[in-house]
């Protein structure tokens, strides 16, 4: 028999989780977003299996009800639930990047009897909408569940069994840890991208060749800046306490800096900045953590016309998908750096093989 689940909100995370779920036989997807566009791309591209144009349609036979929509329309949403006719079997959950209001509102539905754990899979992009979904975007990346104090652990269990095929490493938190964390890793990251990118713009005004300047350091750093402004307005909002006090630390962190360049020690300075290397260069790898990752490979080519569909051709030759190309130094008669992204260690590992197999050039891994 199919198990039922009824997906809410068809964007990059409703998709790539319903993308992700099918990867067992047995689930069948329900999908519903308000925008009718994103609703009948999904449908197209295969990341649902029906369309309903009310979630009442399908909640009444859904296992579970997962909300991927923006976080404050997830809690307007849950107020909505109890006009559907949802059974008190059912496991709903949502994929917010934000947890305590969510579960303030979900204590409502507990009470009333319905199953609600929360969810935040630790994996995204700066790009949002249906078209970005991929099924393998929650490997080896977090994924919180924060269940209420009141959750059966058999109704945690069919969560946590649904959720299997996402591959991604699921852990407990309560709601309080995880706006915390998150509010350190991802959320005042996402403001000080912001303001790094606004700072410029000033700058920019009064020298307009400064931005042509911005290289990758730049570009690296406030990537995330390019995000969806209104789901981050909403993030931002839901997670405003925990944001203050980080913006209390984070003056506090500027007046340390001003004090290093106002009473210039060269070793002080050095020690700021070694600090911070050490513990950048310790951050675990082998987990995707809050991004999307690709897998590097860097081939040394030398600067001749068609040198790089000649290395897409073997590539291909062999099957061998790769998401991402970029050149990062390429002059005449010197040697350029290539970068080739592909999704997995696997894929990385054949396409060194097959770049060794046809060419001399070097490659290398960093
Ligand atoms: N983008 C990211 O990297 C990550 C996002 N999240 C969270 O997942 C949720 C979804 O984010 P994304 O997929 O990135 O956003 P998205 O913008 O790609 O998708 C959101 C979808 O919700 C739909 N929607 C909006 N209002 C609706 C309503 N009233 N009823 C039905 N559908 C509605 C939109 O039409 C859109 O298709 C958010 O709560 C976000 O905080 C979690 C992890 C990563
Ligand atoms: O693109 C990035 O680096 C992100 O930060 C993605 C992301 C966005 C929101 C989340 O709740 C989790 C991950």
């Amino acid at each position: 028999m199919n198990t039922n689940v009824l997906i809410i909100g068809l964007g990059l995370i409703g998709g790539s989780l319903s993308l992700a779920l099918q990867r067992n036989p047995d689930i069948k997807i329900y999908g519903y977003d308000q925008d009718e566009q994103s609703l009948m791309m999904a449908k197209k591209l295969g990341v649902i299996h029906e369309i309903v144009n009310h979630p009442k349609e399908a909640a009444n036979c859904s296992d579970y009800i997962v909300f991927a929509t923006p976080v404050n329309i997830t809690i307007e949403l849950m107020k909505d639930l109890p006009k559907w006719n949802v059974s008190n079997t059912t496991v709903i959950t949502d994929t917010g990047s934000t947890k305590k209001l969510i579960m303030k509102q979900a204590e409502q539905l507990i009470n009333e009897g319905y199953q609600f754990i929360g969810g935040h899979p630790m994996a995204g992009s700066h790009k949002s909408g249906v078209a970005a979904a991929k099924a393998h975007l929650f490997e080896n990346a977090f994924y919180v569940l924060t269940p209420h104090p009141a959750t059966k652990p058999a109704c945690l269990s069919k969560l946590e069994s649904l959720l299997a095929p996402t591959k991604g490493k699921l852990v407990k938190l309560t709601a309080e840890e995880h706006d915390q964390m998150t509010a350190v890793v991802s959320h005042f990251p996402h403001l000080i991208a912001a303001s790094l990118v606004r700072q410029l713009k000033e700058k920019n005004k009064v020298s307009p060749m400064t931005k042509h300047l911005a290289a990758g350091g730049f570009r690296d750093i406030t990537r995330i800046a390019s995000s969806n402004p209104v789901m981050w307005r909403d993030i931002t909002l839901q997670n405003r306490d925990k944001l203050i006090g980080m913006l209390e630390d984070w003056q506090e962190e500027m007046e340390t800096v001003k004090n290093l360049l106002m009473h210039p020690d060269p070793e002080r300075i050095e020690e700021f900045f070694s600090a911070a290397k050490k513990f950048r260069d310790d951050l675990p790898v082998n987990t995707s953590g809050a991004v999307y990752t690709e897998y590097d490979l860097y081939v040394d080519i030398p600067d001749y016309p068609g040198v790089i569909s000649e290395i897409t051709g073997y590539l291909a030759k062999d099957e061998i998908s790769i998401t991402n190309l970029r050149i990062i130094e390429t002059r005449t008669d010197v040697f350029g750096v290539l970068v080739i992204s592909f999704q997995t260690p696997k894929d990385r590992e054949r396409g060194e093989a097959c770049i060794k197999t046809y060419t001399t050039f070097d490659t290398y891994i960093s």
